[in-house]
């Protein structure tokens, strides 16, 4: 409630945004933002079912229409078809902005939209949101920046909260209507002609919903901007603020036009609204297949289909001529090296503050390291008999961080929703996403690495101190090829979970197949590749090498079940240190993994090709999940119906 009463009395009017962007905005061409023959297909089990029935119409810049309809009438599946997003079926007809055909560029330099879902970083501050968009997408002077961002945070009612953590279901921060507020703001920032917004009410109480539609009918005056969206059962003073109404149902038009019409419209044809009646609840009343006579759902759609005459607002070629299409975006673009930068900035700051990602894991790699330190503390003594032990050891080093890297699938599968968001609405380009991922990843495998092995492993067990930078190399090495498969895998997916199983079996592949559960000559075909394409195993080999090469091993005694000795020097009674080296070929009769070759620079390689696979897959996908929109296939009218 307090955040409906701030929302009411700090959604000013956009006068002061008007004011900021004003030098560049007077300047903007009036908008023409026109639908013809929509038709929505999907294929079902029986053939193919026709959702969406040939929708037309139209909206210029400073209108705001309003889509309607009873649940289940097509709202978002138009909405959705406008804004190309990505689903099911395939959408056909003519979009066009200012007489040009809808395409993906023409998208992301002039449209912005706003789905239900608010994708925000949880951690970062209002302000520090809307500042690292507009280091992103704005190309104005530091000093207009932040005044475009006063004047928008002013104009959305957030200057209260401009220094409030954002929050999500951990950290508590803004409210449901101010997450909505704040994705407008960011959507603002990149200057729209056109904004689409599905259901920019849903989750709030009346007076809320009441504050943003009248707050985006001045809005679309005050910046010239066309507004597309869908809502619930607005109020009656919101219904009237409508400039244009489309009522829907069952993916049909029952009518278009402006809210003053409607009730003269429904009374010409036989329904007349009672008194102190909200008119919105009326008309969708009397569309509602539901709770309604379907003949009489029916015969008001076909009386809407027979009376219509075309779409209020000319045709596409008049558009055309009107506003000589579609105008470069002034504000929007910087560099892939600026985009890169603001990026490594934001992420950056974000690893720091959002624990999920890499803060979590450390600690985690940490306590688990730990934990085997003190279970296998008897290996720190370099006796004949703990030199498995220290092997086992090396394994749970290596096994248990790695299969940790799942937390990573479901942080990475959230991420990508907001930055598909971002590049959608013209905000950055893929590649300076991946570019800043993969700086800001360098350094953090290291920390990882450190976190992993230095107490446990160098502090507790007493590995071989001169070797910890060449182990610590390869370990974060090992670290960052798991990473780029858990990257893989979290967009692979819609769903994280799916993701995570994935990750999971190729973790638990790697554990099989790594040389010491199974001999790899035993392993049958296809699953023998499982034993050359494992992260796991060239590391574990190297890490061992590294490990036991250089250091030296007690004398075999009589009481030791295992002496890992080869040659007469060092045998049984002669009381020699055991060198590194003779350990390994011994151990190597065990476990062919091993032997007293060096093969670290191979084994190196191999997580390095392994790594760079899942990395350049990562980025193939990353690449084309963020640029694919859904094409509008060209107009079919009635025949296929
Ligand atoms: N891929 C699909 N396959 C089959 N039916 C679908 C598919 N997508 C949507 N529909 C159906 O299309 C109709 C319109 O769905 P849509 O989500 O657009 O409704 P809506 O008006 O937004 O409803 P609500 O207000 O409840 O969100 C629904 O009956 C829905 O079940």
């Amino acid at each position: 409630m307090e955040d409906v009463e701030k929302g009411n009395t700090n959604m000013k009017k956009s006068s002061s945004l008007q004011d900021v962007l004003g030098s560049k905005n007077n300047l903007k061409a009036d908008s023409v933002f026109r639908f013809e023959d929509v038709r929505y297909r999907v294929k079902t089990k029986d053939g193919e079912t026709e959702i969406l029935h040939g929708i037309d119409g139209c909206v210029r810049s400073g209108e705001v229409l309003a889509i309607l309809g009873p649940s289940g009438a097509g709202k978002t599946c138009l909405i959705d078809a406008l804004t190309m997003e990505m689903k099911g079926g395939d959408n056909y007809g003519k979009v066009t902005l200012n007489g040009q055909d809808l395409t993906r560029d023409v998208f992301t330099r002039n449209c912005a939209s706003m789905t239900q879902q608010d994708n925000h970083w949880a951690f970062l501050t209002c302000r520090e949101t809307l500042d690292y968009a507009a280091d992103l997408c704005v190309n104005d002077t530091e000093e207009q920046k932040r005044a475009r961002i006063d004047a928008i945070l002013s104009t959305v009612g957030l200057n209260d909260c401009a220094d409030t953590k954002v929050g999500n279901q951990f950290l508590k921060g803004l409210s449901g209507g101010q997450k909505r507020r704040l994705s407008l703001a960011v959507s603002l920032l990149t200057d729209p002609k056109v904004l689409f917004l599905d259901e920019p009410t849903s989750g709030l109480d009346a007076a809320a919903a009441a504050a943003i539609m009248s707050f985006l009918k001045e809005l679309a005056q005050a910046t010239n901007i066309a507004i597309v969206c869908t809502i619930h059962q607005p109020s009656t003073a919101v219904f009237n603020g409508f400039d244009r109404v489309m009522l829907l149902s069952s993916g049909r038009v029952a009518y278009l036009g402006t809210s003053k019409d409607v009730l003269p419209y429904f009374e010409k044809i036989g329904h007349k609204m009672p008194a102190n009646t909200n008119p919105a609840e009326y008309m969708l009343d009397l569309v509602n297949r539901e709770f309604t006579d379907p003949k009489q759902v029916d015969d008001i759609l076909d009386r809407y289909e027979k009376s219509y005459t075309g779409l209020p607002c000319g045709s596409y070629e008049d558009d055309l001529k009107e506003t000589g299409g579609v105008p470069n975006n002034e504000h929007l673009g910087n560099s892939t090296l600026a985009e890169t930068m603001t990026l490594f900035r934001r992420h950056g700051l974000l690893v720091f503050r959002d624990p999920t990602l890499y803060v979590a894991r450390a600690v985690m790699f940490l306590n688990a390291c730990i934990f085997f330190g003190i279970i296998y503390i008897k290996s720190r003594e370099r006796e004949q008999d703990q030199v498995f032990s220290r092997m086992w050891l090396l394994v749970w080093h290596i096994g248990v961080p790695t299969s940790l890297g799942v937390v990573a699938v479901f942080s990475y599968n959230e991420e990508f929703a907001a930055m598909k968001r971002e590049i959608k609405n013209g905000m950055l380009r893929p590649f300076s996403y991946l570019f800043s991922n993969a700086l800001i990843q360098l350094p953090l495998m290291l920390f990882l690495g450190v976190c992993a092995v230095s107490v446990s492993g160098y502090g507790m067990a007493d590995w071989y101190a001169p070797h910890y930078i060449q182990v610590l190399l390869v370990y974060a090495l090992m670290l960052w090829a798991y990473e780029a498969a858990a990257q893989v895998f979290s967009i692979c997916f819609t769903n994280p979970l799916i993701g995570m199983l994935v990750y999971m079996n190729l973790w638990f592949g790697g554990f099989l197949f790594n040389g010491i559960l199974i001999d790899e000559k035993d392993v049958v075909w296809p699953f023998r590749a499982f034993t050359y394409v494992n992260i796991m195993k060239w590391a574990l080999r190297a890490i061992v090498y590294l490990e036991y090469s250089d250091a030296t091993f007690n004398a075999c005694t009589e009481s030791d079940l295992l002496c890992f000795s080869n040659s007469a020097e060092t045998m049984l009674g002669t009381g020699m240190k055991v060198p590194g080296s003779e350990v390994l070929d011994s151990m190597g009769k065990t476990y062919r993994l091993y032997s007293n070759e060096d093969t670290v620079a191979f084994d190196a390689m191999m997580v390095l090709v392994i790594g760079m696979g899942f990395k350049l897959w990562y980025f193939y996908l990353f690449y084309t999940k963020t640029r694919k929109v859904k094409e509008i296939l060209p107009p079919i009218g009635d025949v296929a119906k």
